[in-house]
């Protein structure tokens, strides 16, 4: 579309993420009208290979596609810069002036950088994973700060080099494992597949959930072994003090330590994209952590202005739902949006979409599947109200529920545990299980013989 040309699109959607792309699919399903695509990059994200593990649990792949490839989609390359609100009317970078009836802001998130030294890098997604891999390759040691998904994610992936992984926790990955799956990779990558098939299984409650409960005391500085050439050591319970350069890069830990590397890699989390130009003398309602506030129908303070994925916050809360800036709900926030839209352009009831019932992730971590149901590391509980029933496989299986009053309220299945469809129905159908206790989680008790 040329530029100064007035346009006119019922639903524009901003951003060609995972979020974005979901709303423009999902739109083209409910209606005929126009849907325009405004996107900054001519590489988009597309969602392929979906697999459903349960009702809502899926998995599948991203791939990264030319605009070219979406069929029958209207769209635009430009970064939409400001919008009046009243008028209705985007303003993008290339000076075209787009009418919209209904908008939704996908624009994602920037990742968050220790500092702006260019031996300090942050990664965007996976795929910038690859490329990382690429410049990497003349180096012999990275510290990594962070303890979230892309750390998790890299120092799996990075072979032939020494890394340090600096974490502020006494355990590793703690926005996904607790202190017993940590020490389950933890003892898989240090003996690689451990021989026995010992079977444990655990049952705590009260104090006993908490933390790093569940497994041996971590101690700091414990080391995953010589895995694919590389060297892990990590470093427990302390942050970056400075990082500075002379011939190699210097970083002094608050604990005392100090390292000499190639580089650093800020996986510290991410800052949404919410910095919007209003020209009409509002301003959108923005949450604490950043994210344009949305409402349970994925609307902004500002009226027919919608918001999903990394960009957003939600303002609602769902009793085993919660958010988190990944795919999975990029993806489901992308699609209920795109019903919210046009549920309100034809004036229709709207219903919440049943994915915010439940949250789940499908992942890998260290090679092994993982799926995350509910709150399943017992999120926003009083852990003293908890139990918790776990067992372990050493170097196959690593599976924990959350239990409150008797009732499953969050599952992690990490491994071919073939639990994922029980564990949902528990968690969705909050059944009483008090007096399976003892079977719930016996290898050689089929618990589906209970609920049939
Ligand atoms: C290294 C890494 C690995 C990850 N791995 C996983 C994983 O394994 N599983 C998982 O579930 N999640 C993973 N995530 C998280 C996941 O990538 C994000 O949650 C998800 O991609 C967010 O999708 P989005 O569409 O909201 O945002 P994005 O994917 O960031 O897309 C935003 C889009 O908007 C465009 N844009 C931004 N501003 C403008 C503007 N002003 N005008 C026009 N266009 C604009 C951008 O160019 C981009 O195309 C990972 C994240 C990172 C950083
Ligand atoms: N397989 C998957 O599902 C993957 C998912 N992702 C997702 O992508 C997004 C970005 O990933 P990522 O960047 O790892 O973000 P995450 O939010 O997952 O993790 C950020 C980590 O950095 C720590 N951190 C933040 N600031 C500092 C600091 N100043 N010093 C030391 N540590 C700090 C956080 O600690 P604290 O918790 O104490 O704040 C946290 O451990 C996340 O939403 C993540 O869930 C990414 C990769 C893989």
């Amino acid at each position: 579309m040329s530029q100064n040309q007035q346009i006119d699109s019922t639903y524009v959607v901003i951003g060609g993420g995972i979020a974005g792309i979901s709303c423009v699919e999902a739109l083209k399903l409910y209606t005929t009208e126009p849907v325009l695509l405004i996107s900054e990059s001519p590489i988009v994200k597309v969602v392929t290979d979906i697999k459903f593990y349960t009702k809502i649990a899926a998995g599948f792949k991203v791939e990264d596609r030319n605009l070219q490839c979406i069929e029958n989609t209207e769209y635009i390359i430009d970064k939409i810069i400001a919008v009046n609100s009243i008028e209705h009317i985007i303003y993008t970078a290339n000076h075209r002036e787009i009418k919209y009836k209904k908008l939704c802001l996908c624009t994602g998130a920037t990742p968050k950088l220790l500092d702006d030294k260019d031996y300090v890098i942050g990664l965007r997604d996976t795929h910038s994973v690859e490329y990382f891999q690429s410049i990497v390759g003349t180096a012999n040691k990275v510290l990594i700060v962070g303890n979230g998904g892309i750390a998790t994610d890299l120092v799996y992936k990075l072979n032939g080099i020494e890394i340090i992984w600096v974490i502020r926790d006494e355990h590793i990955s703690s926005h996904f494992l607790d202190a017993g799956s940590a020490e389950f990779f933890s003892n898989y990558l240090n003996t690689q597949q451990s021989s026995d098939k010992v079977i444990k299984r655990f049952r705590y409650s009260g104090e006993r959930t908490s933390g790093a409960a569940l497994g041996p005391d971590w101690h700091c500085g414990a080391m995953f072994g010589n895995h694919d050439g590389k060297n892990v050591i990590i470093e427990y319970k302390t942050e970056i003090k400075s990082i500075s350069k002379s011939d190699s890069v210097r970083v002094e830990l608050t604990n005392g330590k100090v390292y000499e590397c190639d580089f650093v890699v800020s996986a510290t989390g991410v800052t949404p994209n919410s910095n919007l130009d209003i020209r009409d003398g509002s301003s959108v309602d923005i949450a604490s952590d950043g994210g344009i506030k949305v409402d349970w129908k994925m609307e902004t303070s500002l009226s027919d202005i919608f918001a999903a994925g990394d960009v957003c916050t939600v303002d609602w809360t769902s009793e085993h739902w919660f958010q988190m800036r990944l795919w999975t709900q990029a993806r489901q926030m992308g699609m209920y949006a795109a019903k919210c839209m046009h549920s309100k352009h034809i004036n229709e009831t709207l219903l919440q979409d049943f994915c915010f019932e439940l949250f789940t992730h499908v992942t890998s971590f260290f090679g092994f599947k993982v799926i995350l149901l509910g709150l399943y590391n017992a999120q926003g509980l009083d852990k003293k109200e908890c139990e918790l029933l776990v067992r372990v496989t050493n170097g196959q299986e690593y599976i924990k529920l959350v239990l409150q009053n008797g009732r499953v309220v969050g599952a992690m299945l990490i491994g071919d545990t073939d639990l994922e469809e029980m564990c949902e129905n528990l968690i969705l159908n909050q059944i009483d299980v008090t007096n399976l206790m003892d079977d719930l989680l016996d290898p050689n008790i089929d618990i589906e013989d209970y609920f049939d």
